[in-house]
């Protein structure tokens, strides 16, 4: 069995009662959408109804805090509380610090959003030294080396959502 890599899934869950957000950025595109589909796909197989998927967009991974917690908050004001969330960015490390100050920031806000919405939040956030590491972890690199994260994240949402729901 490989030492490092994918967590698989402890049972098979079932999704079919859940109701999930994903919010995405949309800085690197191409990447972002290999992601959100990966992440539904691997949804829809536990079970979670499509309708049921409720997609968002921020502009970039900076505004994904934020964004989610007032994403949250309007599903709850309709009537149609989510039971998780999967924020998804891609930060690529550019020439600055610019990828160190907002991939620090968010995943620290990211994790203590949860206190806050109690509700699992899941951390989709690639932080990636080259865009070959992004396209990798999104499936869509040219060797197709390795398999598409968004999956994984889908997987934990159910999980989550199932194992620790209200
Ligand atoms: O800089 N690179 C990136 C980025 N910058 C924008 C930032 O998230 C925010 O939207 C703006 O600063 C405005 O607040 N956002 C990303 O998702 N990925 C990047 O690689």
């Amino acid at each position: 069995m490989a030492v490092k890599g994918l967590g698989q899934l402890d049972k098979e869950y079932d999704g079919s009662k859940l109701r999930v957000g994903i919010i995405h950025a949309r800085w690197n595109r191409v990447i972002i959408d290999a992601l959100v589909d990966g992440a539904i796909k691997r949804m829809l197989s536990l079970g979670v109804k499509e309708e049921n998927i409720i997609v968002e967009t921020v502009p970039g991974s900076y505004e994904l805090p934020y964004g989610s917690k007032r994403f949250i908050d309007a599903q709850k004001k309709k009537g149609e509380p989510l039971d998780v969330v999967i924020p998804i960015g891609v930060l690529i490390k550019g020439s600055t610090m610019h990828f160190e100050y907002i991939s620090d920031s968010t995943t620290h806000a990211l994790m203590n959003l949860q206190d806050k919405v109690h509700i699992p939040v899941i951390f989709g956030l690639l932080t990636c030294l080259t865009e070959e590491q992004a396209l990798a972890r999104a499936g869509i690199d040219e060797a197709h080396s390795m398999h598409n994260h968004g999956e994984d994240w889908g997987a934990a949402a159910v999980e989550m959502a199932t194992k620790f729901g209200p």
